[in-house]
């Protein structure tokens, strides 16, 4: 393996059953800057994956037995040892992700900030008595653990995504089988690898890698797992909603976004830009909370769009490995294809070049910053998730216009918007069709805010003294005869 770490142990090319490490490594992991294999890692079917799940159920008497407490000291063991190697956490984020190795070590924080966070949720799972309806009877309600949890994770935060289900579903007493994205795969190992050696027991965090189909079929189908939590795209939801429904398993679903992104003529003008910066091309673009359409109002129009230009073009783009880089490749081909595919549908119904709009000189799956202005409502990049380094424009003159063509998505995961008027931010953050909103900021992800969507975006909240919640079942005792 190619990566040099100050702790090799990290870098892990099998997968992590009932506390043993196992699997020939046979799917080779990519470098999305170099197209280099750096590892390899297991493909493993239906037998290992069930095999895991049988090691979470039998782990899981043991585990949801321990007190809060003795869970919530491992999990800060974890959350402790994540901290200790952020380092090389981040360089091998970075090598099969591709983002900026400083966007790395800080997802690496973010995401121990799950542990952290919920290593202390876990003392804060409370019942309640309720007034009873006889004098005879108490009325008892309690939480217990859901159960067997799978958890199916995306590649564009490969460490953060993971501990956002984890964390809570072990801190709740739970036991999980992860299946991470193909694409990155070594971060989640290194993240057993730690949870292991902070003390998490055999069984209670398995992982397996190989076909995401093979693998989620049995994740969705075996009758032992309680709970499927899945983020990624809305397509893929909807399938493995439907593969669920049998078993009728709970869901949490992080899915897909298309953020509006308002800027009012009464906004500060540089911190607009600063902040559809910050959420346009943070990961290069690949995040489901990233800006897709910015609406400007008509007369600050062309000095947003001079501001926003002269931003994009101190962009560096190159290897998240080399110093000074903020834009790292796009995750594949398929990636670069698709923002490909929305600047020229866009140029195609009448939309302006104003920046980039072509592969970059580097080569491999490297898209130079992208700006369009002109945007309509009937180009593909208003309704898709474009997921890469493209601003799309679009001016619009009075509020409710806007708001309508906020709204006008199947999805409501995040929005913004840019004012200075207070009776404004309140009608409009309440208009807007979404699970979360950015007022005056771009950047909105933290452990402590209920992190998800409405509409196609999912269900359920990750972070937050809600995201336990999706991990606990409420049960009502009556006491009688009293
Ligand atoms: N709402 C959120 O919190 C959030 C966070 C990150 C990414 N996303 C969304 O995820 C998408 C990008 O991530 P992606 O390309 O990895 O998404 P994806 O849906 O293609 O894949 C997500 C995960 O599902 C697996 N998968 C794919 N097909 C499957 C199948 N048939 N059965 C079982 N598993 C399957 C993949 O291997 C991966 O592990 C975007 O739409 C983005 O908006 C949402
Ligand atoms: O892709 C969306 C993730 O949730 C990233 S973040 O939570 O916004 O950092």
């Amino acid at each position: 393996m190619t990566i040099a770490l100050a702790d090799p142990s990290l870098l892990r090319d099998q997968c992590l059953i009932d506390g043993l490490w196992t699997g020939v490594p046979t799917i080779p992991v990519t470098d999305p800057a170099t197209g280099a294999t750096i590892a390899s890692i297991p493909d493993l079917g239906v037998s290992e994956t069930h095999a895991a799940i049988a090691a979470a159920d039998a782990a899981l008497p043991a585990w949801r037995a321990k007190t809060a407490a003795e869970r919530a000291r491992i999990l800060r063991r974890w959350f402790d040892l994540l901290i200790a190697h952020q380092d090389d956490l981040a360089m091998i984020l970075t090598r099969e992700q591709g983002k900026a190795l400083a966007e790395a070590k800080g997802e690496i924080a973010y995401a121990a900030s799950f542990v952290e966070w919920f290593a202390e949720e876990a003392k804060r799972v409370y019942g309640e008595i309720i007034p009873s309806h006889r004098a005879d009877s108490r009325i008892v309600v309690i939480k217990q653990p859901v159960g067997v949890v799978a958890a199916i994770t995306p590649w564009n935060f490969p460490a953060a995504m993971i501990t956002r289900k984890a964390a809570p579903a072990l801190a709740a007493g739970c036991t999980m089988v992860l299946k991470p994205a193909t694409q990155t795969p070594l971060t989640a190992l290194a993240l057993a690898a730690l949870a292991e050696r902070a003390g998490v027991p055999a069984g209670v965090f398995n992982v397996v890698t190989g076909s995401s189909r093979i693998i989620g079929g049995e994740l969705t189908a075996n009758p032992l797992v309680s709970k499927l939590s899945f983020t990624g795209s809305t397509e893929v939801g909807r399938t493995l909603m439907a593969q669920c429904a049998p078993t009728m398993k709970k869901l949490s679903m992080e899915l897909g976004g298309n953020a509006p992104f308002i800027v009012f003529a009464d906004a500060d003008l540089d911190a607009a830009v600063e902040g559809a910066m910050a959420s346009k091309y943070r990961n290069s673009g690949q995040t489901c909370v990233c800006v897709n359409r910015i609406f400007v109002q008509r007369d600050i129009a062309p000095a947003f769009e001079q501001k926003l230009a002269d931003a994009v073009a101190k962009l560096k783009v190159g290897p998240g490995t080399e110093a000074g880089v903020t834009q790292g490749p796009l995750i594949d081909d398929k990636a670069m294809e698709k923002v490909e595919e929305h600047v020229a549908d866009a140029l195609a119904k009448g939309a302006r070049l104003v920046s980039g709009g072509r592969r970059h000189p580097l080569g491999h799956s490297f898209y130079e910053p992208t700006i369009v202005a002109g945007c309509t409502p009937d180009m593909a990049l208003a309704s898709e998730e474009t997921f890469g380094p493209l601003a799309a424009l679009f001016t619009f003159d009075t509020e409710e216009e806007v708001i309508a063509m906020a709204n006008d998505s199947e999805v409501g995961l995040a929005g913004y918007f840019y004012t200075r008027d207070l009776a404004r931010a309140w009608r409009v953050g309440e208009a807007l069709e979404v699970g979360m909103v950015g007022i005056n900021t771009g950047l909105i992800s933290t452990e402590v805010a209920p992190f998800g969507g409405i509409k196609q975006s999912g269900m359920g909240r990750e972070g937050s003294r809600h995201g336990i919640e999706d991990y606990v079942e409420i049960k009502y005792m009556c006491m009688a005869g009293i």
